[in-house]
């Protein structure tokens, strides 16, 4: 017998999207559970009617654009076994989704993972929004749904999350826009930001690094998060307020009223434990990144997920004389760990070569692209 508050049957909605996709290999795989999807751009998925009737929690995860849309066709698809259902979304703003489906009759949940669909099978490591907007019956499966997921939960109001994701989100890409929009205005048609590079910084290649990670998304799921978070307009404008004040110090020459205003106001409002934190994250960065810059390196992915691999890999460049500058680990795009080894300078390529043959030959493992 079907148990629907142990055993439920997950309908995704947008299954056939990044998310989708991810949360339904995530449902199944690592919560043994049945999964349907409806997604208009796979015909092989349910049809909504399908979907409302035999699911017995709902998923959304659609564009920020139709989520509205959506959420209220399936309210008026079955209200009758809506009553019995649990309501999800991870929609990137939470009050216009949750608002809309506290107006059917399920139990309703707002989620937003704070990251891209990872490479991961769970969201480890990453922080999760929950706005509870209707939790009873379901209560235990959603506390074993986020304890499964290993994500970093934190809850909240749907209202307190859009004032935090202004900050959080829309600032941070409206900024990284505008920085990079002024810059690729005033360098030049024929420059590029790689003209930049061999100048950077730890800070630049960081600021460098977010903006590309927005431009290679859908651009319109960051137009979306601009245009639907009700507070992103105030909180640019206020950044544009302050960021006007810091201009109008800089045309006076004025040093007294950047370091009374700007310096010590925000350095008051960090107190001394986040400017310790901050400032020793940058420095890991700053290292991270001049390890990744170091040459030669090799990629390689060890066959045998189980300890005593790395030490066997290690001891393979040990035996071959090669003394290992820096050693990280990283995910490939199908999410395969692979660990960097970056060698001592004058390592030549013909020693590096025997060593990553000896290491394929044993079985251990083999070079990869990064
Ligand atoms: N990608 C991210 O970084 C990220 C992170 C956190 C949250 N989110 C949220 O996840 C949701 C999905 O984002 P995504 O990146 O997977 O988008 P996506 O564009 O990859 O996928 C959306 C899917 O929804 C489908 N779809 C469109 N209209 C539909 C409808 N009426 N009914 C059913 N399916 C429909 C599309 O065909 C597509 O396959 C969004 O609400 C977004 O805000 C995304
Ligand atoms: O690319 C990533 O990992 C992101 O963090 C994506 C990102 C963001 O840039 O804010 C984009 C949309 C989601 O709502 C959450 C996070």
């Amino acid at each position: 017998m079907n148990q629907p508050h142990q055993n439920p049957i997950v309908g995704v909605i947008g299954s056939a999207g990044g998310y989708g996709r991810w949360l339904c290999q995530f449902f199944a795989e690592r919560m043994g559970l049945q999964v349907i999807g409806h997604d208009p751009s796979d015909s092989s998925s349910v049809a909504p009617e399908a979907l409302a009737a035999r699911a017995d929690v709902l998923l959304f995860s659609v564009p920020i654009s139709v989520t509205q849309q959506a959420i209220e066709h399936f309210a008026q698809l079955n209200p009758a076994r809506a009553e019995q259902q649990l309501w999800l979304d991870i929609t990137s703003v939470k009050q216009m989704p949750v608002e809309a489906m506290l107006r059917s009759p399920a139990e309703v949940v707002g989620l937003h993972p704070m990251a891209a669909p990872p490479k991961t099978p769970t969201l480890s490591g990453r922080p999760l929004v929950v706005c509870e907007g209707r939790l009873q019956q379901w209560r235990p499966w959603l506390d074993a749904f986020l304890t499964a997921s290993e994500a970093a939960c934190v809850h909240c109001t749907p209202e307190e999350h859009d004032q935090r994701m202004a900050a959080i989100q829309n600032v941070v890409h409206g900024l990284h826009l505008a920085q990079f929009l002024s810059l690729a205005r005033s360098s030049g048609s024929l420059s590029s930001p790689a003209d930049y590079l061999p100048f950077r910084t730890t800070g630049f290649e960081a600021d460098l690094a977010t903006t590309a990670r927005m431009l290679q998304a859908d651009h319109r799921l960051y137009t979306d998060i601009l245009l639907h978070n009700p507070n992103a307009l105030t909180a640019l404008q206020g950044v544009q307020a302050t960021l006007s004040e810091i201009i109008d110090a800089l045309a006076r020459r004025d040093r007294q009223a950047l370091l009374a205003g700007p310096f010590a106001e925000v350095s008051a409002w960090f107190g001394e434990t986040m400017r310790g934190e901050g400032h020793r994250t940058f420095e890991r960065i700053g290292y991270l990144l001049a390890d990744l810059a170091v040459e030669p390196h090799v990629f390689i992915h060890l066959e045998r997920d189980q300890p005593g691999s790395l030490r066997q890999l290690l001891e393979a460049f040990e035996s071959a004389a090669i003394n290992i500058d820096s050693l990280h680990s990283s995910r490939s795009a199908q999410g395969e760990v692979h660990f960097r080894i970056g060698v001592a300078r004058d390592t030549s390529a013909a020693a590096l070569r025997t060593v990553v043959q000896q290491i394929e030959r044993s079985g251990l493992g083999r070079q990869v692209n990064g």
